[in-house]
């Protein structure tokens, strides 16, 4: 659909200081029933942008009183919504990647080509009325707590949530961003079966798995002969996801010469296999993921600028876990039914002082490892509940918790305090009463309380 069928008068801010590019693009745009403003220098594009609310601003990135950049920066910060196309000279691409880096939508070279402005234009439109709409659903009190296998309650899943749900039905292929371990191969699940391809297969490809030499023919398939080892006919993946969704994984990995081929599938939406002469027309649904910064990627050259303008319709975020730590709690309790399921334990609750200690870890490896972790637990208590001695012996030195997270109790500071002199003491339970000024009795008892005695002592000094 056409984003402008939906919103009629679509408002253009175009800010350039050069008042003959504004006649016949601002012409140019009316008659394609654009609302147009102009301004010709920073300044009063900010003016201008706080009078007239545009959907759409196409920046000239340079002004006479300030930097494109600059502008870019006042006008994200203040609507973060509003799509910003800039207007670049020809070559200047690591300024483009730049402005792309500080939120801008997308940017086209100078001299304007109008088609291709038009549908930059479409893109950014459509892009907005997403988020608008996510941002209208997050208003009106809906509020998700997980989605397909998916858990979460910070705002930021929830937002995920609900842009996945508003994505899934279109055929809009979708970058999912996010550090090992974060979740993005859900996300991808969670799009195809929410999306109308969901009868169809979604086919799974591990771009940094696959040796360079083979990606071709495992993409693309291969005719029988078609190189030394070539035994049979084979199907290439991109065949295989006919009807379906085609994940390619870890796509920042994707060897140069299969970029520049997928690339081409993409445009012209035709695939052939290796040495076949046969043309076929795949139907599926294209889904990247990645955990690499993509623009560094550009800027290095290992990455095609191109393609990553095809891949990139809908961006997903997933953020890491150390970012959005409300969602332990109800992750850490899936997990803990699940293991306690899967291994026939009594287990189903933790000690308050392990939910604290696992908030405040800095979950390197994001939800996955968060799932180990408990999948240890699980595996090593043997009553009701989790307690800090359950904890892989990592977490129980204290070693990886965020130091800099504000998140720290009375508690937590007791119990480090009798880990760091149990440590001094060399286990010596009288010497460290001694240091701390408790009784040894009090200093069991916590011990006891922190999980930090094993289980032969509990016995010992019960
Ligand atoms: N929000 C979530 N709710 C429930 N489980 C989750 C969630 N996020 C991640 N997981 C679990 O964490 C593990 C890692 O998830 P997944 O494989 O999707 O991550 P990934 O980002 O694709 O990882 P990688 O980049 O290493 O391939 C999986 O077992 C998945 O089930």
């Amino acid at each position: 659909m056409n984003p402008r069928d939906t919103m009629p008068a679509a408002r253009i801010l175009h800010v350039d200081d050069q008042p003959e590019t504004h006649e016949w693009l601002k012409l140019a745009l009316e008659r394609k029933q654009y609302e147009v403003t102009v301004a010709t220098d920073g300044q009063s594009a900010l003016n201008s942008f706080t009078t007239h609310r545009p959907d759409v601003v196409l920046l000239d990135h340079e002004l006479p009183d300030q930097s494109g950049l600059e502008v870019l920066r006042h006008l994200k910060n203040a609507d973060p919504l509003v799509e910003v196309v800039m207007l670049t000279g020809h070559g200047s691409v690591s300024l483009a990647v730049e402005a792309m880096r500080e939120g801008a939508f997308n940017f086209v070279e100078k001299p304007v080509e109008f088609a291709v402005l038009e549908a930059v234009l479409d893109k950014a439109l459509a892009h907005r009325n997403l988020h608008a709409e996510a941002a209208r659903l997050r208003m009106s009190h809906e509020r998700r707590d997980g989605l397909g296998r998916m858990v979460g309650t910070s705002p930021a899943m929830r937002r995920l949530f609900d842009l996945i749900t508003l994505v899934a039905p279109t055929d809009a292929s979708v970058l999912i961003r996010g550090e090992n371990g974060t979740g993005k191969e859900l996300v991808a699940d969670a799009v195809h079966e929410r999306s109308p391809r969901a009868n169809g297969p979604i086919i799974k490809i591990n771009c940094g798995a696959i040796p360079g030499e083979l990606f071709e023919s495992e993409l693309f398939g291969h005719k029988r002969g078609a190189f030394t080892g070539a035994l049979a006919d084979k199907r290439g993946l991109i065949e295989s996801a006919d009807r379906g969704t085609l994940l390619l994984d870890e796509i920042g990995e994707m060897p140069a010469n299969a970029q520049v081929k997928l690339l081409r599938v993409l445009q012209e939406k035709q695939v052939r296999r290796l040495g076949e002469t046969r043309m076929f027309t795949p139907d599926f649904r294209l889904i990247c993921a990645t955990n690499s910064r993509l623009e560094t990627l550009m800027a290095d050259n290992r990455f095609r600028e191109d393609l990553f303008f095809r891949i990139n319709t809908v961006v997903l975020d997933i953020p890491p876990l150390r970012e959005r730590r409300e969602d332990i709690p109800v992750l850490s309790q899936l997990f803990l039914q699940r293991y306690a399921e899967k291994y026939e334990r009594e287990v189903v609750r933790y000690h308050p002082s392990v939910l604290q200690r696992l908030m405040k870890h800095v979950w390197r490896g994001n939800v996955r490892e968060l799932e180990h972790v408990v999948e240890h637990a699980v595996i090593v208590a043997t009553g009701r509940e989790i307690q800090l001695r359950h904890l892989p012996d990592t977490f129980r030195s204290g070693s990886t918790v965020d130091d800099t997270s504000p998140l720290c109790t009375l508690e937590d500071v007791e119990r480090a305090a009798i880990v760091r002199t149990l440590a001094y003491t060399r286990g010596n339970k009288r010497a460290a009463a001694d240091i701390l000024g408790v009784y040894r009795p009090t200093l069991y008892a916590k011990m006891r309380k922190y999980g930090l005695m094993a289980p032969q002592e509990e016995v010992a000094t019960a």
